[in-house]
């Protein structure tokens, strides 16, 4: 049997850092929504007791290092299942980009598992066993929109953003997320205003979402790699309503409503960026 799973890319709408902790992470307030860019998750069961992964995207690692063999993992040793898999995974969502793309594919495969495997684990033990693999996991267990507290697996629920249309352009650079947080200093931080945000989500307001976004992480990745600037300034100047780096970058997101101007910044962006990309909030939750 084969079951296929959809795994969408995030992007932040706020991310706030508080502080370093001692076991290394950092405390943040991030407010994040899921987006209609995804990878395809197939997982086929398979006579050999192994974790097999295949892409055909060469910056996919087809190892233990790859987040939905990790995840395989993590669900067979606690569950003692004796049943192999194999993990095909289908890559729309640009690699090292922010968008959370090995995130995604590792909460997809374990959505999916848990029902190959006949699991019958819930969405909340689900995203609890994923903060194991990594920070953003918890979240896109769920999708949709919500905060993200703690190193990012403590996740409460939002109303999902406004209709809008995200654009996104990712340089041909790709971002460590450690070497992001290693160079963040706080002092010198603008931070955005959390609450601020959550207000617009609740009252439904694009234009209030479109002035409290905020990412602390920006400016450290603009001063690593000037071309993320570049990609913002042209955004803007094309007439987006809003523009944003996601996550540790370096992908750039614009928002905009009207069609007519979604097209203008598309075609002005591929003009210099390979990765253009124009699509719909996905906003809501995913069910169990
Ligand atoms: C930047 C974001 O993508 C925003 O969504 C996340 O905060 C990062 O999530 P992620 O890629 O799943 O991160 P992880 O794989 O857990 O961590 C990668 C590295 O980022 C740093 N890290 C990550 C999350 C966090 N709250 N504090 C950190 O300092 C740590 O050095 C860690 O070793
Ligand atoms: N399934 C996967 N898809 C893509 N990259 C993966 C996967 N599993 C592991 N990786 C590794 O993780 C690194 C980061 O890739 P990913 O696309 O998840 O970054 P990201 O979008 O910046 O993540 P985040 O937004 O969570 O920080 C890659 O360089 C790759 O080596």
């Amino acid at each position: 049997m084969t079951i296929f799973i959809k795994a969408p890319a995030k992007i932040n709408l706020t991310l706030d850092v508080l502080n370093k902790r001692n076991d290394g992470y950092h405390e943040v307030e991030m407010i994040m929504t899921t987006i209609d860019l995804s990878d395809r998750i197939g997982l086929s069961e398979i006579n050999e007791n192994e974790i097999r992964i295949i892409s055909q995207n060469r910056f996919v690692p087809d190892d233990q290092r790859n987040l939905a063999y990790q995840a395989a993992k993590v669900l067979k040793e606690k569950f003692n299942v004796k049943q192999g898999v194999s993990i095909t995974i289908d890559k729309a969502i640009p690699v090292a980009a922010g968008l959370a793309g090995g995130s995604s594919d590792a909460a997809a495969t374990l959505r999916g598992l848990n029902k190959l495997w006949n699991l019958g684990l819930s969405l909340d033990q689900l995203a609890e066993i994923g903060a194991e693999i990594g920070s953003d996991v918890s979240f896109c267990v769920y999708g949709g929109t919500a905060m993200a507290k703690g190193r990012g697996e403590k996740i409460t629920y939002l109303p999902a953003p406004p209709n809008c249309w995200v654009i996104l352009a990712k340089p041909s650079i790709g971002v460590s997320t450690a070497d992001v947080y290693r160079n963040l200093d706080l002092s010198k931080v603008y931070h955005p205003d959390s609450n601020a945000m959550i207000a617009a989500l609740q009252n439904g307001s694009y234009s209030s979402v479109c002035s409290c976004i905020g990412n602390v992480l920006e400016s450290v990745t603009l001063s690593m790699h000037p071309e993320v600037q570049h990609i913002k300034e042209q955004m803007e100047r094309f007439g987006a309503d809003a523009v944003l780096m996601s996550g540790s970058g370096p992908t750039v997101f614009g928002l905009v409503q009207y069609d007519s101007r979604l097209q203008r910044i598309y075609n002005g962006l591929r003009g210099f960026c390979d990765q253009v990309y124009a699509v719909r909030m996905l906003g809501e939750r995913v069910s169990d």
